[in-house]
């Protein structure tokens, strides 16, 4: 079986290494940060769970065309991260969750522009901690390569359960546009606008998510699996995602967390890139305006609030409809 190389020793880097380590994967893991917890085995940013010995840990990426490439850093870093190291694996699989902000591309056009590698997606619901202690998840792996079922096979656990699609456009859109829909629905609750009003906005915000991807060319049917649906239902329900935590705060609960929140950058992206291809995302345009600080929340409730009454299907995904 294919060796793995983990690059981003971050929450969901360390955990896919702590899951696939326990399975029996031979597995290096990458990071600038690794010298902090090469003798104590303790990752502050994966507390409670050791990265066990049998991991070998690394500072520099060194793969070759045996390994299967796991890209585990930030969004934004990923193409920087990509020109500055040029590996060539066996094949390169993002684990990133949204849309660069310079280029309006996803995690797989990176890859496929910089890397001589088949590219492919990892995504759906599933937060860190639950993964690296050896908790049920089910999580989509799609590419357009022939190497599909190899990294469903390398990839799967007794616990890690891999679906396999054909639709990496789809599937990294719902991870990505799931972001900016959590800290909406973080929003919403930090505001006290009841539970009703998240209920309101998932379901809108899941409208959007597929008039978006549809326009990119994804299939609507990504979007109601593990990498839409299912991610969009953990995100907009949990305490312990630092997007519906960041939302929390801009409702005005809580302190603005620290932690990586992709949905801050995507949100922006994907105005931008909606405004290009004429698509209306009017809940993900409120929160740019708000993380933005162009928009109050009293100013971006009377935008959603005004809107004029219409159908709810097929305009949820007919773009032509808006027009
Ligand atoms: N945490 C989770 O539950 C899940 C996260 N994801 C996705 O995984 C991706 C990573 O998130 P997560 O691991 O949680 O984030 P973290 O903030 O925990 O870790 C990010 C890691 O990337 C490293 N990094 C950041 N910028 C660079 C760079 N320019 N070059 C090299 N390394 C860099 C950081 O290094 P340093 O420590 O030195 O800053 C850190 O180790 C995100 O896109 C996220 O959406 C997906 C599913 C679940
Ligand atoms: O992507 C995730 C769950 O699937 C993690 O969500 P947060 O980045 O909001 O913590």
């Amino acid at each position: 079986m294919s060796k793995i190389t983990v690059a981003g020793a971050g929450a969901f880097g360390s955990a896919l290494a702590v899951a696939l380590d326990m399975a029996g994967r031979e597995v290096t893991l990458v990071g600038r940060n690794v010298d902090a917890f090469r003798s104590s085995r303790d990752n502050p940013r994966l507390k409670g769970v050791p990265i066990p010995e049998s991991i070998t840990l690394a500072t520099e990426l060194n793969v070759t065309r045996d390994d299967i490439l796991l890209l585990a850093v930030p969004m934004q870093a990923l193409s920087g991260y990509l020109e500055q190291t040029r590996p060539t694996p066996k094949a390169a699989v993002a684990c990133s969750k949204g849309v660069d902000l310079a280029s309006g591309r996803g995690p797989t056009a990176i890859i496929d522009d910089l890397l001589d590698a088949p590219s492919a997606i990892l995504t759906g619901p599933s937060f860190a901690a639950d993964i690296a202690r050896g908790l049920p998840t089910a999580l989509v792996i799609a590419t357009r390569s022939d190497t599909g079922a190899d990294l469903q096979e390398t990839l799967s656990t007794d616990t890690l359960r891999l679906y396999l699609s054909d639709d990496p456009i789809g599937a990294e859109l719902g991870g990505a546009l799931k972001n900016v829909i959590a800290i909406a629905c973080g929003i919403c609750i930090g505001a006290g606008l009841g539970e009703s009003a998240r209920a309101a906005l998932m379901t809108r915000g899941m409208a959007e998510m597929l008039r978006m991807a549809v326009a990119m060319g994804a299939k609507p049917e990504t979007l109601a699996g593990l990498a839409g649906f299912g991610d969009l239902a953990l995100t907009c329900t949990s305490a312990q995602s630092r997007n519906f935590s960041f939302g929390l705060s801009l409702g005005g609960k809580g302190p603005a967390p620290t932690a990586t929140t992709e949905g801050r950058h995507t949100a922006r992206a994907i105005v931008k890139l909606a405004e290009t291809k004429g698509v209306d995302m009017p809940i993900a345009k409120m929160v740019a305006g708000m993380v933005e600080g162009d928009l109050t929340l009293q100013q971006a409730l009377s935008l959603l609030l005004s809107r004029p009454l219409t159908k709810e299907w097929p305009y949820a995904y007919r773009t032509d409809l808006h027009r």
